[in-house]
């Protein structure tokens, strides 16, 4: 099997997945000596074409874990616009130190309906969307090192051949996969945080519309950004990307949910690789 061209895609809110699945898919592409390409469909404009892969081509695929699975609302884009005819691939998660559940392995699953061959899977850490605390500033230096062997144990197999077996890459998950993680409160009752949306503090606000811009839904209003056009998904773009911080969340079920998370999941979780 030869490669003669890798490319990176993905969805990433807050930009971990993004760190992670380009530097794998940069690395492999620079090891095999092959073009390498990102596309990024976080923004609405780039999800409107069909991506089509080749035989000879190896594409990085990633997504967040969104209670732990692919986050629904851009699961028509990974099942219907990502399609190949035999190409490769590798399936990326990245998640924010609880638990990947079973995101690998609908990733993995999706991409092998679409025609792919996985020969590979990931799942790495990314600091929470929803806090600056847990999983603060991961991947970090540690996680780029596993991430650069992962790569590495990759373009081995690809050089090698007689290592690409012609069923899809064992991963961690159950399949059938399972329904959405649900948030719950001290007495076990569901946290329904689907309404919830940041706020927004105008005494610091600039009216940059910074956060408009990176809305992955282009749900923020540009004609006066503390208005919502559209659903909020919580991927923290708005949060994390503003320059002033004055998006924030005051809703008390969120923030009893991000607060439980980070006492719970206080504990470093660990690169998963599986090749
Ligand atoms: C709506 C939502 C749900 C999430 N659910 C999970 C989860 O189930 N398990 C987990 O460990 N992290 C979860 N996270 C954290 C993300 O997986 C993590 O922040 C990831 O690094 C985000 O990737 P990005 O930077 O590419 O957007 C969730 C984040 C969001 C926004």
């Amino acid at each position: 099997m030869t490669v003669n061209k890798v490319y990176s895609i993905y969805y990433s809110g807050t930009g971990t997945t993004q760190k992670i699945v380009s530097f794998v898919g940069e690395h492999i592409a620079k090891v095999l000596n092959v073009p390498f390409e990102k596309y990024n469909f976080s923004l609405p404009k780039n999800r409107e074409k069909v991506l089509e892969f080749k035989e000879n081509e190896l594409v990085i695929c990633g997504s967040p874990t969104y209670a732990g699975r692919i986050p629904n609302v851009m699961l028509p884009f990974y099942k219907n616009n990502i399609k190949a005819s035999g190409a490769l691939a590798v399936p990326i998660v990245l998640f924010g130190n609880r638990n990947f559940d079973d995101s690998l392995i609908e990733l993995r699953n999706t991409l092998e309906e679409n025609g792919f061959r996985t020969i590979a899977g990931a799942a790495f850490i990314g600091e929470h969307a929803f806090s600056y605390t847990l999983a603060a500033k991961r991947p970090d230096e540690s996680d780029m090192q596993k991430a650069l062997l992962f790569a590495d144990k990759v373009a081995e197999k690809i050089k090698n051949n007689n290592d690409i077996p012609s069923e899809p890459i064992q991963v961690k998950g159950n399949d059938p996969i399972r329904p959405y993680y649900i948030p719950r409160d001290e007495h076990e009752h569901a946290i329904d945080i689907l309404k919830v949306k940041p706020k927004v503090d105008t005494s610091k606000c600039t009216n940059c519309k910074t956060c408009a811009h990176v809305c992955p839904l282009a749900s923020i209003d540009f004609d006066d950004i503390t208005k919502y056009v559209g659903k909020c998904i919580k991927c923290g773009a708005c949060i994390k990307k503003c320059p002033e911080h004055c998006r924030y969340y005051d809703d008390e079920g969120f923030l009893y949910h991000q607060h439980d998370l980070e006492k719970q999941f206080e504990r470093r979780a660990e690169p998963e690789l599986f090749y």
